[in-house]
């Protein structure tokens, strides 16, 4: 039988208890695949997730004439070709469901000197693409988009970049580092201020592959006409994936879980933030460095939490984790309040609705605002949920149910695989049940 894997069936399991490890950083695993190919000589890069984001950036790389190996899982070669070194494509660019990976490449690709077109799969063609082209557009660069700033762009080559003094209307790490990468091909000096910081991966790995660039947080400056580096990159595991365990072995009671060498780059650690105001027991062990970035291991135990409000600075530091901290808040005492979020309603898919949407499938009451929503915990019931093929809906519904009173089906989960390949066999590991549709329904015919 070819199992199609659609549909998760999760519902209570164990307390959560044990020790594991997460995949790879998805975002320090894109800049990696990018500035390893921009470099002059080898960049070898540990702990590369093998997602089928990052996975779609080292093809789309390849298709510009980048060899990149790959000596054994979760490792890469990348034989730089240095900044003016990549060949252009007839086909499409093919960024997969990456917001992250099309931004960025767009600003790669606008200092080119061949025309290129970045298409995506459906989520990703209803994503937001001005943000980007306004900005390059204002360095020279000539970008053609579908009407309302959707995907495909077609990026023209040849056109000379000039730098750009800009501060970003939203706060936004991958409209930064694309700027800051057709910076890299512009002449004179190409400045970015954030209205609140965001992640500085792109700054951090900029420096350590040799690029000038003076940087603080909410803040980036650098100028054209260097040369990148070649270097070895360790990628930390990834603190987005480890939140859905946070969260998890939050709300269970009994659980005790470790999760080991998290990145911790304070602009990725506001849900710790959060959680810990919430009255969650987390503690940090082991701090160490790991490729230039904090990590450390999370011991997280079960406790009641209480309801909190969120806003302002902490969002960009919590961006991704907002759907399964509505989870926690479903799970807490009193109510919790989201304010400032409104950039959740243009990521895989509008994560508001879809949370708000699911949680009320299962019983709670949740009232949406157009920037966050107000989450009223109480018991949860079983129920069917549409994840609108967004991973972190998915993942976040498989740990709803482990407080639920019946089962949970959860649709269209393949697109876990983008940035937590393997989430449900570490799920299971640990005491989490989450099952196949494709498998229950086998072994209900056995
Ligand atoms: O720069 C990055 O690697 C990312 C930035 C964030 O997006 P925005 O820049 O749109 O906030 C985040 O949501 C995304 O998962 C990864
Ligand atoms: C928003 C996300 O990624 P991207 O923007 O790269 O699609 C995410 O992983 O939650």
């Amino acid at each position: 039988m070819n199992p199609i894997r659609l549909d998760w069936v999760a519902r209570p399991g164990r307390p959560l208890r044990g020790s594991l490890r997460v995949p790879g950083d998805k975002s320090v695993s894109h800049r990696a695949i990018m500035l390893g190919a921009l470099a002059e000589g080898i960049t070898r890069i540990s702990g590369f997730l093998e997602g089928e984001d990052t996975r779609a950036t080292a093809q789309v790389f390849r298709q510009l004439g980048v060899r990149i190996e790959t000596p054994s899982a979760n490792e890469r070669i990348v034989h730089g070709v240095g900044l003016g070194g990549l060949k252009g494509s007839n086909a499409p660019l093919d960024c997969g469901n990456a917001g992250t990976g099309m931004r960025l490449l767009a600003g790669v690709l606008a200092g080119q000197s061949f025309d290129s077109v970045l298409v995506g799969d459906a989520s990703l063609s209803k994503r937001p693409m001005r943000r980007v082209i306004e900005p390059l557009e204002r360095m020279g660069a000539v970008i053609g988009s579908e009407a309302g700033g959707v995907p495909p762009l077609r990026i023209q080559g040849g056109c000379r970049l000039r730098g750009l003094d800009y501060t970003l209307p939203v706060a936004s790490a991958q409209v930064k580092s694309a700027l800051l990468l057709a910076g890299l091909y512009a002449d004179g000096e190409t400045v970015v201020r954030e209205p609140h910081p965001t992640r500085d991966y792109s700054e951090r790995m900029l420096a350590a592959f040799g690029w000038p660039i003076e940087f603080s947080p909410g803040f980036a400056r650098l100028s054209g006409g260097h040369r990148l580096h070649g270097r070895d990159v360790a990628v930390p595991a990834d603190f987005s994936s480890a939140a859905f365990f946070l969260v998890a072995a939050s709300i269970v009671p009994g659980s005790e879980l470790r999760l080991e060498a998290v990145g911790m780059n304070p602009r990725r650690t506001g849900l710790l933030t959060a959680l810990r105001r919430m009255g969650a027991d987390i503690r940090e062990e082991n701090a160490a460095e790991q490729g230039g970035e904090p990590v450390a291991d999370l011991v997280v135990r079960h406790a009641p939490l209480h309801g909190i409000e969120i806003e302002g600075e902490l969002v960009p530091d919590m961006i991704d984790e907002f759907p399964v901290l509505f989870v926690a808040a479903a799970c807490a005492q009193g109510v919790t309040v989201i304010r400032d979020a409104s950039e959740l309603r243009v990521k895989e898919s509008d994560r508001i609705a879809a949370m708000a949407g699911g949680l009320r499938v299962l019983g709670l009451e949740v009232e949406e605002h157009p920037d966050g929503a107000t989450i009223v915990p109480g018991r949860m019931s079983g129920g069917t949920i549409d994840s609108r093929g967004d991973h972190r809906i998915a993942m976040s519904f498989a740990v709803a149910a482990q407080r639920a009173d019946g089962d949970v089906r959860i649709g269209d989960i393949a697109n876990v695989a983008t940035s937590f390949p393997g989430f449900e066999a570490l799920a299971r590991r640990v005491g989490m049940q989450v099952d196949t549709g494709n498998e229950i329904a086998a072994s209900s015919r056995s």
